[in-house]
């Protein structure tokens, strides 16, 4: 059973704050268990790689290679149905488009001075993409991590993926192909983070590191970050809804199981303005978690995170939801867009009863790939901008020199550096045109 709160308790601040509080995925143990296999993999680089991947995937791999030659994609693919590949076409076509609507333009401008200032775009080199796939394969987060990266024209894109038992499915493959995989490592974990940061075997390091995962992989994006950049802490799934009863509580109740099944680890709120309607709700879970197929994980998850709110204004909700910062927030009331200007912390937001979160997931085309356990309070969702830098240009006419130079040397004094003060005045002294 999920936990219930109510805003008009007097202890509702405190206690939900506790619970926000409560580590999903045993923070403490995560966070040394990841910093040793990191430690491992510096030291002994494929060996430690290959000896992870046999413990937690049973699955053997060279300690060269990283690979195993049973493993190809393209033989793989050809067993993935006729409709699964339409679909993975359809979302790759519909990804593709959104993120290409984000290409951010270079720009520059005269300031009147002499001075000429702007900025470029340009992509990163090399990003290594994760795809997770212990306990679920992701065809969709194959597509969500590699088709930005290739609208951005990064030019060497490593993506590795788990294969528990050596069995990956031919979705998967068929997706990685689509997206015109040219590296593929069949690793997972905080082993393949180690190995895309560091180097491992042939795998050489990369300059970035995106995707979701578990908590292990969460974490090990954490540790790493600095040695490579990361995306955001994208870990285990999230829902949040608002719902007014006016969407079919079986509706609301399904959205709220769609990311209860991805791991025990993740975590469905519902925030509802009527307590009935929150009982419909709960009853729902209920009946249709004894028949679903992942209703062990989604149990686990319903039970030991979920939660259901009683609020008393859809202003209270929204700064419940703002606390919260949830990965992905659904509007399930009657005119969703009259409150989206209250919403200020969400990695994807959900407008209305025909726009169930699952649909972002697949085929909007906007990312899957979402801050998680409140990053999205100073971070956003995978996008176009994560596989690029900016870098600012700029350039002076003599007349523009000499109209900064002045505060330039000034601010140099006081910063007491004469190496860059001289840097400017010697410009002076060679008696110029300026
Ligand atoms: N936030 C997002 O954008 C987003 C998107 C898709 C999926 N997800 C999340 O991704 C996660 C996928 O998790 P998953 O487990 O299926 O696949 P995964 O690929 O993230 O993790 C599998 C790996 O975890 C490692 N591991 C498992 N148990 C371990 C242990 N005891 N010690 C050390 N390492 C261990 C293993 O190396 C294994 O290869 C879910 O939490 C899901 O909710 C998030
Ligand atoms: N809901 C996940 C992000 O939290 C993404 C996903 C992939 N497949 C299904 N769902
Ligand atoms: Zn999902």
């Amino acid at each position: 059973m999920a936990r219930w709160f109510t805003t008009s308790s007097q202890d509702f601040s405190a206690d939900f704050s506790a619970f926000l509080k409560e580590p999903r995925g045993d923070a403490a143990d995560t966070a040394s268990a990841v910093r040793a296999i990191i430690d491992d993999v510096r030291e002994t680089g494929g060996q430690a790689v290959a000896s992870y991947t046999q413990k937690f995937d049973r699955f053997e791999i060279d300690a060269i290679s990283l690979k195993n030659d049973s493993m190809s994609l393209e033989r793989l693919a050809k067993d993935c149905p006729e409709d699964v590949r339409r679909a993975v076409d359809f979302a790759h076509d519909r990804i593709e488009a959104y993120h290409a609507a984000q290409n951010p333009p270079d720009h520059s401008f005269e300031d009147g001075h002499g001075m000429t200032l702007g900025w470029r775009w340009t992509p990163l080199s090399s990003v290594g993409v994760y795809v997770p796939g212990g306990r679920a394969n992701y065809p969709s987060s194959v597509l969500m991590n590699m088709v930005p990266a290739k609208v951005a024209g990064v030019e060497r894109i490593v993506m590795v993926a788990p294969t528990p038992d050596g069995v990956m499915s031919p979705a998967v493959a068929y997706a990685a192909l689509k997206a015109g995989v040219q590296e593929f490592y069949p690793i997972g974990g905080a082993q393949a983070v180690a190995a895309l940061a560091y180097g491992a075997g042939d795998l050489a390091p990369v300059d970035k590191i995106v995707g979701p995962g578990n908590a292990y992989v969460a974490e090990a994006k954490r540790q790493v970050f600095g040695t490579v950049g990361i995306d955001t802490i994208a870990g285990p799934s999230e829902v949040c809804i608002i719902a007014d009863g006016s969407v079919e509580a079986s509706w609301i109740a399904a959205d709220l199981l769609s990311q209860a099944e991805h791991d025990p680890s993740a975590q469905s709120i519902l925030i509802s303005l009527d307590e009935g309607y929150a009982k419909e709700v709960e009853a729902e879970v209920k009946s249709q978690l004894a028949v679903l197929g992942t209703e062990e994980t989604a149990r686990q998850s319903w039970n030991k995170h979920g939660a259901i709110i009683i609020a008393s204004s859809m202003s209270e909700a929204c700064d419940i939801s703002n606390r919260i910062a949830p990965e992905h927030l659904e509007l399930a009331v009657a005119e969703p867009k009259t409150h989206l200007t209250k919403v200020k912390h969400a990695g994807a937001v959900f407008l209305g009863a025909w726009a169930p979160e699952a649909l972002g997931d697949y085929v909007t085309g906007s990312n899957h790939v979402l801050p998680t356990s409140g990053a999205a309070r100073f971070s956003s969702g995978l996008g176009l901008f994560d596989f690029m830098k900016r870098m600012s240009v700029q350039s002076a006419t003599p007349g523009g020199f000499r109209h900064l130079a002045e505060a330039a040397m000034a601010l140099a004094e006081a910063e007491h550096l004469p190496a860059h003060k001289r840097s400017v005045s010697i410009r002076f002294e060679k008696g110029t045109d300026v």
